[in-house]
């Protein structure tokens, strides 16, 4: 059957993870699994694996630059999703490429520390990502303890102090926030919508699998797939989770490494 349909561009810029299932990996694969042709910048090479990170090597800002105007000099891109930013002159490289050519979707995961409790991006770091990036982004994804830091408040431990979070949340300045409840201790998953000063809730089933490395990479790039495809922002947020949730159902076909392992990006496909 003939498909016309035109393949949006989608843009990753974020860090290297070589297990494959967290950073530029994972963003490439959710884009890749969902319709959208995959661009990356790359600003950090990270050493890990399933169980920890070991070392991080940052991209000089400069070649950072070079690569998002080499690239956005040349492609066209429809949505970024933005994930590892470590430094303040990283945070407004990035700002400064993209105003002069701002995509129509920002996505933004506000990456602090990874799986295995090792941080990815110091406090300096995460002051920058919230100054400078935050207020450009469409959608930001913070987990339990990323919005606790972003807010200077205590991590919630409960839906009620998720959201007690929600105007807090609002105020960062980003157009709509995704509050994540993975690290919620309660039978369920649920997810907090605040768009436009309202909160919703999005309801999720808990699956019992240790395989959570890089979840949130590659739920933000499903995101940013979705939007890319002329979703809405609640469409793209509904059919994002869909698909992680059969992706992290279907892991446990997958057997790399021994600590959290990858989800399955591509169980539409094989
Ligand atoms: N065990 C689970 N079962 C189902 N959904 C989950 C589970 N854990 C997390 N999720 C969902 O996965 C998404 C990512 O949430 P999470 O809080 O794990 O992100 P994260 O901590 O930023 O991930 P990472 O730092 O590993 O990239 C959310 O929609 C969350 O509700
Ligand atoms: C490079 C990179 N980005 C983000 C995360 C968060 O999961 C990770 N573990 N590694």
């Amino acid at each position: 059957m003939m498909d016309d349909r035109p393949i949006p561009n989608v843009l990753t810029i974020a860090g290297s993870d070589p297990s494959g299932g967290a950073g530029i990996q994972a963003d490439l694969k959710a884009f890749s699994a969902l319709g959208a042709y995959g661009t990356s910048v790359i600003t950090a090479l990270t050493a890990q694996n399933t169980c920890g990170v070991r070392g991080v090597h940052p991209v000089p800002v400069e070649f950072i630059r070079l690569q998002l105007d080499t690239l956005l000099d040349d492609v066209m891109i429809d949505a970024v999703k933005i994930g590892m930013v470590a430094s303040r002159e990283v945070a407004e490289t990035i700002r400064d490429a993209l105003q002069s050519r701002r995509p129509r979707w920002i996505v933004l995961d506000p990456v602090m520390v990874a799986k295995s409790g090792d941080i990815l991006v110091d406090d300096a770091g995460i002051a920058a990502v919230r100054e400078v990036l935050v207020p450009l982004a469409d959608l930001i994804t913070p987990n339990l303890p990323e919005a606790a830091v972003l807010l200077a408040t205590p991590t919630a431990t409960s839906r009620d102090e998720m959201l007690a979070m929600a105007p807090g949340l609002a105020g960062l300045g980003a157009e709509s926030v995704l509050l994540k409840g993975g690290h919620l201790d309660d039978e369920d998953c649920p997810d907090l919508l605040v768009e436009s000063g309202r909160a919703t809730w999005l309801a999720g089933t808990r699956i019992a699998t240790s395989n959570l490395h890089g979840t949130g990479c590659s739920l933000s790039s499903a995101i940013a797939a979705h939007l890319a495809q002329g979703d809405t922002l609640p469409q793209a947020i509904a059919a994002a989770k869909q698909w992680l949730e059969a992706a992290l159902i279907e892991s446990r076909r997958l057997d790399v490494g021994q600590g959290h392992g990858p989800v399955h990006h591509f169980h539409r496909w094989w």
